[in-house]
């Protein structure tokens, strides 16, 4: 009898905190086009932690490392106009000012025939160059084509139980090759601090770590001042993304200030065409493959990475042919 009713109450305790999320979930997509996120779990009664804050932004642990605090390092493009060019803006441009110091100096977007969004060019998509848009300070006005990623997800997403890892995202439609999926949001912490915090808790702890090292990689001054995304307890529904050795997303940094090589964000577009429905991966390791091979593009090409943070090593479970067989190389 007692028994019975904690089983009852345990139910009951799991429904409010489902129901708790989902009104999360509604809040945070009623500003967005593409229709509301939701939660499945057909595997056991559990839901998402409570104690995680969905957001749209970075929040900087330290005050002293906001980006508006180094706003004066910004410029904007001068000589586009707004609806230069049979008024479609900068891509009409080669000599956009936010590209100037850009190895490829190419628009980085284009809109495929019969849609109604813009999707990355393909020598962005397979060279996983640094994607610059322009920012507020441009002359060109914000129906710039350049501003995808800063505009926020246009897609659905389903958070998902998975039997072995975690929780994972689906897209509830389908995807084409190219189109922008969202941005990782959490707090930005030191590296110091983002170290304290892994070491913290079991050996096997889930890590929700996304180093900003495109450029501090390998330059010592700005190594010291590198900066992590911790998504772990307030973040975007991208930090439910699991890895695969065969990722069907890829991963690459955004740029709305290229004079700053500590703040930027980090951008998933798909790398193939994907059906609804479909999990949505990334590799974890990819930054740090892509910037042990990049040559002289390097400070363009190399990614934000799940990868420097020291993590434990965690059999991987994608389930790919080509898996690795662990999620991070170090640790
Ligand atoms: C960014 S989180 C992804 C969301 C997570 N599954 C959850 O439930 O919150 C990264 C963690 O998910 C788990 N994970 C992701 N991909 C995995 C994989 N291929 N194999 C095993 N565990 C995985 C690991 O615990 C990893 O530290």
């Amino acid at each position: 009898m007692l028994a019975h009713a904690a089983d009852v109450s345990v139910a009951f305790a799991e429904r409010v905190i489902r129901a708790e999320f989902e009104k999360k979930l509604a809040h945070y997509c009623s500003q967005k086009p593409g229709g509301i996120d939701s939660i499945v779990n057909d595997l056991d009664s559990s839901s998402p932690p409570l104690s995680f804050k969905l957001m749209d932004s970075y929040v900087f642990l330290d005050p002293a490392t906001d980006a508006v605090n180094f706003q004066d390092t910004q410029v904007g493009c001068s000589s586009c106009r707004p609806q230069m060019g049979r008024n479609m803006g900068c891509e009409y441009v080669n000599k956009c000012d936010c590209l100037e110091d850009h190895p490829i100096r190419k628009f980085p977007y284009k809109k495929p025939n019969n849609s109604d969004f813009w999707v990355l060019q393909m020598k962005y998509l397979e060279g996983r160059y640094v994607i610059i848009e322009c920012n507020e300070l441009c002359e060109c006005g914000p129906s710039c084509k350049t501003r995808v990623t800063q505009k926020g997800r246009q897609v659905p997403m389903t958070i998902f139980k998975t039997p072995n890892r975690g929780w994972g995202l689906k897209c509830k439609q389908d995807l084409i090759k190219g189109q922008f999926i969202d941005l990782y949001w959490g707090e930005v912490i030191p590296v110091a601090e983002a170290q304290l915090r892994q070491e913290s808790g079991p050996a096997d702890k889930a890590s929700y770590l996304f180093d900003l090292d495109k450029w501090a990689l390998g330059n010592k001054d700005l190594e010291e001042q590198m900066l992590v995304v911790d998504g772990e307890k307030m973040g975007g529904i991208t930090r439910f993304m699991n890895h695969s050795c065969d990722p069907n997303c890829g991963v690459y940094a955004v740029s709305y200030n290229k004079n700053d090589y500590l703040r930027y964000n980090t951008a998933f577009f798909a790398l193939e065409d994907i059906p609804a429905g479909s999990e949505l991966t990334f590799d974890y390791l990819e930054g740090e493959e892509q910037s042990d091979s990049q040559g002289d593009d390097a400070p363009f090409a190399s990614q934000a990475s799940q990868g420097n943070t020291t993590k434990t090593r965690v059999p991987c479970h994608c389930g790919a042919r080509n898996c690795r067989g662990l999620l991070w190389r170090n640790g």
